[in-house]
């Protein structure tokens, strides 16, 4: 029998103009506790009641932590050992914008690294994690912790299309490899992240289909110029809050989403001195979680956005639940804990 289990922290996107480049992991898990039994019982997968029943599929074909482990073990020529059991506790709220479909790939590829013998680097385990996810910025910040920039070079052209099964999984020689350059940056340990969850969810596809497929020069310049400097500026140790706060507006992404997030146009107009301790707010990933960035005051402030969510009315007149969770950035990156033969 083998036994250990897989820690997968969370992770914020963009931070504002960072669109498919940044990514920061937090203390908010996803815990697959696996064993593998010696006898030959068919493969399981179950959820503690954290998930609710229905929200995911326990079909391994169609879960997505477990049909990513068996792309990644078939693509190399095996499979997933009979006899595996998946017990998972998930803290992440699913399709909220911090990265649960990014732990869910990472903690796949993890899995069948370990179960299927494959040892794997983190660098190659992340080539197939960017096949699935499509952009880099939550998978990179997932595996390997901290506050990361990535870009996908042209060798990422290259990474097939996704089509789950065995009969369509690609072979390993033919996946490139080193499709990505991922580099961890520092995070002043000054600033703090609230995140306000907001009780609905928001599928990234749907966040991505209202982008624009082009962008005037200047909107991309206003980008570019503010997330070089942001990426300096948050690993300040003492940290800039006008600068800071500038720095995260984005002419990219967050504009085209408004509609989808009620209460949205309003947080990201505050400014520092709305209350001590404000740095800024973006939309958390694809959203609809929105990231505060603070030095102090942080339950205040996050009481404060729930406000703003709740006077703000949805489509049936109603004001918009959420809560709040006040996260420490997780520097060590999705590690296997607990093992026991
Ligand atoms: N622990 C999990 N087990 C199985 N499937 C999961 C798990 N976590 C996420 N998923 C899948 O990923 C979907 C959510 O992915 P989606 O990309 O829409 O949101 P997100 O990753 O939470 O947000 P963002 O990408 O903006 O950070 C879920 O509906 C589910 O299908
Ligand atoms: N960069 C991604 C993060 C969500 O997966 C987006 O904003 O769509």
């Amino acid at each position: 029998m083998q036994k250990f289990t897989i820690k997968v922290p969370s992770s914020t996107s963009n931070i504002g103009p960072g669109f498919d480049v940044l990514g920061l992991g937090l203390k908010l898990f996803l815990t697959i506790n696996v064993t593998v039994h010696d006898d030959e019982r068919p493969i399981t997968i179950e959820y503690t009641d954290k998930t609710p029943k229905g929200s995911v599929s326990l079909d391994i074909e169609e879960n997505l932590i477990t049909k990513t482990a068996l792309y990644l073990a078939r693509s190399y020529g095996t499979t997933l050992p009979k006899g595996l059991e998946l017990i998972v506790d998930n803290d992440i709220p699913l399709g909220r914008g911090l990265g649960s479909s990014g732990t869910a790939i990472v903690g796949g590829v993890m899995l069948a690294n370990v179960v299927c013998g494959l040892n794997l680097p983190k660098e190659r385990l992340l080539d197939y994690c960017i096949m699935v996810e499509g952009h880099p910025d939550n998978v990179a910040a997932t595996l390997l912790g901290g506050f990361v920039a990535s870009y996908l070079n042209d060798k990422a052209s290259g990474l097939p299309k996704m089509v789950w099964g065995a009969e369509n999984t690609v072979k390993q020689e033919n996946i490139p490899y080193k499709t990505s350059a991922c580099i961890k940056m520092k995070w002043s340990k000054a600033v703090k992240v609230v995140v306000v969850i907001p009780k609905f969810e928001l599928a990234t596809s749907l966040a991505r289909s209202v982008l624009p497929q082009q962008y005037e020069r200047s909107d991309v310049v206003y980008n570019l110029q503010r997330v070089t400097v942001l990426t300096h500026a948050l690993g300040d140790d003492t940290p800039n809050p006008e600068v800071i706060h500038e720095a995260m507006q984005d002419k990219v992404h967050q504009y085209y989403r408004r509609k989808l997030i009620p209460g949205l146009p309003e947080i990201l107009a505050l400014k520092p001195g709305f209350m001590n301790g404000f740095i800024g707010a973006c939309m958390s990933g694809a959203g609809p979680t929105v990231l505060v960035l603070a030095t102090e005051n942080f339950e205040a402030i996050g009481k404060k956005i729930q406000e703003i969510f709740m006077n703000t009315k949805d489509e049936n007149g109603k004001g918009i639940d959420s809560y709040v969770k006040i996260l420490d950035v997780c520097d060590e990156g999705t590690v296997i804990i607990n093992e026991e033969k």
